[in-house]
């Protein structure tokens, strides 16, 4: 068996990606005990690993892997010039979650990209440093507000919490998932009306940096035949 595929290890977006691939003819099941990282598959022809979603976007560039099942925005973000590495197989239809720009809601005139980028420059003349912005999307929240024209601001990392920044007074506004919205607002945040950056759903990726024996080849033909791709 040589054909890789990693899928999440744990948490909604394991088990979705477990009944995705059940409905399309493959099963998987996590074996050995509750805590081991291992699992099984039958109706295919494949290796399966379980990563954490976060680190298969690396393993894909590496090409240590050959398929992958993470979120769009990771790829996005830790794969610079990502489409020459990976390619997007299947869209899975779950994961889904918006990475967004939201600012504080007594900002009462600050509602968009331009307003940001005025708040921006009246910030640094008033407090001496530019404008903090909390994510742990760098590369995707810099390209974006680079495309929007918005330059005054900087980025400081938060890699989780990353709403509470703003109460914690290390940072003015923040850029991070999501997706009820819950969390935005028990934070007292609002999205800018054209702060959506990237919309964000599990995808099966495939490694274009993977060595593809031409066993592997016809292992993902029969992946392909079965899920439709
Ligand atoms: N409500 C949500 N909150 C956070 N991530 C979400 C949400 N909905 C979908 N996602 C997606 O799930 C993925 C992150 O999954 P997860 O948190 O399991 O990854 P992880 O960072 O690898 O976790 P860990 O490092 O703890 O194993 C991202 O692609 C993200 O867009
Ligand atoms: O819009 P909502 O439905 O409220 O979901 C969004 C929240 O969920 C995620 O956090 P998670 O709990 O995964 O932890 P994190 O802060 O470590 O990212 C995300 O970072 C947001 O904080």
């Amino acid at each position: 068996m040589s054909l890789k595929l990693a899928v999440p290890s744990k948490g909604r977006l394991m088990e979705k990606t477990f009944d995705w691939f059940a409905a399309r003819g493959i099963g998987m099941r996590r074996s050995g005990s509750d805590r081991e990282y291992a699992a099984d598959v039958d109706g295919a022809d494949l290796e399966l690993l379980l990563l954490s979603a976060s680190e298969i976007p690396r393993e894909l560039q590496a090409g240590r892997i050959h398929l992958g099942v993470t979120g769009s925005d990771l790829v996005r973000e830790r794969i610079p010039g990502w489409e020459q590495v990976v390619r997007e197989l299947e869209p899975m239809g779950f994961g889904f979650a918006d990475l967004v720009i939201a600012v504080p809601r007594i900002w009462i005139d600050v509602d968009t990209l331009d307003d940001l980028d005025a708040a921006a420059a009246d910030f640094r003349a008033a407090h001496g440093f530019r404008l903090r912005i909390a994510t742990k999307y760098h590369r995707l929240v810099r390209e974006f507000l680079r495309d929007a024209g918005v330059a005054d601001y900087q980025l400081v990392d938060s890699q989780g919490a990353t709403e509470g920044t703003v109460k914690h007074l290390t940072a003015e506004a923040i850029a991070d998932i999501t997706s009820s919205g819950d969390t935005l607002r028990a934070n007292h945040l609002k999205v800018l009306e054209d702060g959506l950056v990237h919309r964000s759903q599990a995808i099966l990726f495939k490694s274009r940096k993977a060595d593809w024996q031409p066993a592997d080849r016809a292992a993902l033909k029969n992946v392909l035949a079965k899920i439709g791709g």
